[in-house]
């Protein structure tokens, strides 16, 4: 088989990866031969050829079988001259397996304002419309630190935590801050998707050292939702350098996730203790008081928007109390209301919020069921779930279990027998059992509490 032939019958791969992954990991591959159960492929640097091989390996083989070319293995060379265009004919030379040679070094390209562009900061998310509160103080007084542009005190600031309680409008606001107080900072913040997005590219245009510069000329690198780029390796290991390197520099890094460094799961070991160096604060769920203070605020700004609309009394107390998920629903629920109120120009009172937010405040009563629990208890201890409600007494399945046992007793109105009766057919002495010994457990095994705060977190958010 020959190139030609490959990229006559390479198209019908579009369906199975869709058109964006096709023209970027599969439009540039080469098929340089096919001989004794190997297909091998030219491709641009190794790392192209990991994420090929561990993303669309299986897709390829199995596309290569449909067209009379079954392989058994699929081998990855970096070509050392630049490749055709995909769409003209190979040389006959290129139909040989090429020596695989070391990846070209581009020159630096020097940098300018343009790369230094991240991704676009919210007008909105500022430190004056942030409300603190008990749960975020902590987030919100480390984040004032680093806006105010002093020495290095700790690095990386590393937030997290659940959805929607306002880690991105944070790091907006130091954003924000820092490039006010200081207009020649270069301070570039970033998703950790836009940051693999970036080197993947670089690789891709053999940017590489661009790149490496870039990253390494910032004076502040805000990288927001770090737990993407978990199990992707060679974003990690690029991500691994840049942190050190900046750190070398004392220049400032702030990251967020949903988790703590050290709760990431395929996150490698060597990131998550650097991680863990600088200052790891929490945003805890928000209670009744912030949000309140949080409806209360944008219920001014509505005021503003919507003049001569009437709020009537209780109202946002009842909100604060109803829907206890994230900031983001509960922001959307204000701002639905507001403009269902104007537009059908009535006072919004307590009949009006309950009609115009039905779905909302019946999502809010949702309650965690024992199946959920057990599901996600399972994920996160990457058990099975049969083996949940199974028989098997192995420390690594039976703890989980009990685990899911105590949860199932804490956050759901259940009997014991009722909840017997989910794990397959236990004894309600059974569950007692499970539930105490995880009790027990909680007094002296701080990473089981770890783990417990991280499934309620998960469960209730
Ligand atoms: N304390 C707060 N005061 C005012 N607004 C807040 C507060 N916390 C969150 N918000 C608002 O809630 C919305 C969601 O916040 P944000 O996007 O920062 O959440 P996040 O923690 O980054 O969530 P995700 O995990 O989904 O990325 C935003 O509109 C933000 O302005």
């Amino acid at each position: 088989m020959t190139n030609d032939t490959w990229v006559q019958m390479r198209d019908g791969l579009q369906q199975r990866v869709g058109r964006n992954n096709f023209v970027t990991w599969i439009e540039p591959l080469k098929l340089a031969g096919v001989g004794e159960g190997v297909a091998r492929f030219e491709v641009p640097t190794v790392f192209f050829g990991d994420w090929v091989s561990r993303n669309f390996g299986d897709h390829i083989r199995l596309h290569l079988a449909e067209g009379g070319a079954a392989v058994e293995r699929l081998e990855f060379a970096v070509c050392a001259t630049p490749r055709p265009a995909a769409n003209q004919p190979a040389t006959p030379a290129a139909t040989a397996a090429p020596a695989p040679a070391p990846v070209k070094a581009s020159k630096p390209k020097p940098v300018i304002e343009e790369d230094l562009r991240g991704a676009p900061l919210d007008a909105r998310f500022t430190f004056d419309s942030f409300v603190v509160g008990k749960p975020n103080e902590l987030a919100h007084a480390a984040a004032r630190r680093v806006a105010e542009g002093g020495p290095v005190t700790f690095n990386p600031l590393f937030l997290y935590g659940g959805v929607g309680l306002g880690k991105t409008h944070l790091m907006h606001a130091i954003a924000h801050e820092l490039q006010m107080r200081q207009p020649d900072l270069r301070v570039l913040y970033l998703s950790a998707e836009q940051f693999m997005y970036r080197f993947v590219q670089a690789l891709r245009e053999r940017e590489i050292m661009g790149f490496k510069e870039l990253f390494r000329s910032v004076d502040v690198l805000m990288v927001d939702d770090v737990q993407f780029i978990a199990g992707k390796d060679s974003t990690q290991e690029e991500f691994f350098h840049t942190f050190n390197a900046l750190v070398d520099q004392n220049k400032q890094i702030v990251i967020s996730a949903d988790r703590a460094p050290g709760e990431i799961k395929d996150l490698e070991e060597r990131i998550k203790s650097r991680l863990q160096c600088g200052l790891v604060v929490d945003l805890h769920p928000t209670d009744y008081e912030l949000r309140l203070g949080i409806l209360q605020q944008k219920a001014e700004y509505y005021h503003q928007q919507y003049k001569g609309l009437m709020l009537a009394d209780g109202v946002l107390e009842f909100l604060a109390h109803r829907i206890t998920t994230n900031v983001r629903v509960l922001e959307g629920a204000l701002t639905r209301l507001f403009a269902f109120a104007s537009l059908v120009g009535r006072e919004i009172n307590l009949d009006l919020t309950q009609d115009c937010l039905a779905d909302i405040l019946r999502a809010s009563d949702r309650k965690v069921t024992i199946e959920e629990i057990q599901r996600k208890v399972a994920e996160h201890y990457n058990i099975r779930l049969s083996d949940m409600i199974g028989p098997k007494r192995l420390r690594t399945i039976a703890r989980p279990r009990q685990v899911a046992m105590y949860l199932s007793k804490q956050l759901t109105p259940r009997s014991l027998p009722e909840i017997g009766r989910r794990f397959g057919g236990r004894d309600h002495t059974t569950i007692m059992h499970g539930v105490r010994k995880i009790e027990e457990l909680m007094a002296t095994d701080s990473q089981l509490n770890d783990d417990l705060q991280l499934l309620r977190r998960l469960l209730q958010a």
